[in-house]
């Protein structure tokens, strides 16, 4: 599956949005080595703390589908620059997706930009920082 393919499936994640609040909706799609992708979208709540974005949710739909090993990211929403996860996704897509696996942030104009999970946030706090 090539990048614009994910990006197609991250299109599709982004019409399942529930966002009666933000009315922003935003799609990912994750890609896993096997060939198997993972749509998610972002999912609102009245209590406002407990909304969850889209990449979380494709993260999260993996694990719980026994998926863990990821090779491809693409995530969409309706911005001027291509969308950028917020610092939440980046902590989470840091410590469970390869550090240099491809994200692909984009926007409906089609702006596209190609980071690794080591661009989205260098030096991220991880698991080998626990002492034990
Ligand atoms: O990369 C992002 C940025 C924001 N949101 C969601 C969270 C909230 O539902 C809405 C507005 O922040 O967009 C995502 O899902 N992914
Ligand atoms: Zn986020």
């Amino acid at each position: 599956m090539d990048v614009r393919m994910l990006i197609e499936e991250a299109t599709k994640a982004r019409d399942k949005a529930y966002v009666p609040y933000s009315k922003f909706q935003v799609g990912a799609a994750l890609l896993t080595e096997d060939g198997k992708v993972y749509h998610g979208c972002n999912i609102e709540n009245a209590a406002y703390s407990m909304c969850n974005c889209a990449e979380r949710t494709a993260i999260f739909s993996a694990f719980a589908q026994g998926d863990r090993k990821f090779k491809g990211l693409a995530v969409i929403a309706d911005t001027d620059r291509p969308v950028s996860p917020c610092g939440a996704c980046r902590q989470v897509i840091s410590e469970l997706c390869p550090k240099d696996m491809r994200v692909t942030l984009t926007n409906l104009k089609g702006d596209t930009l190609e980071l690794t999970v080591e661009d989205l946030l260098p030096g991220a706090f991880s698991p080998e920082d626990l002492n034990e």
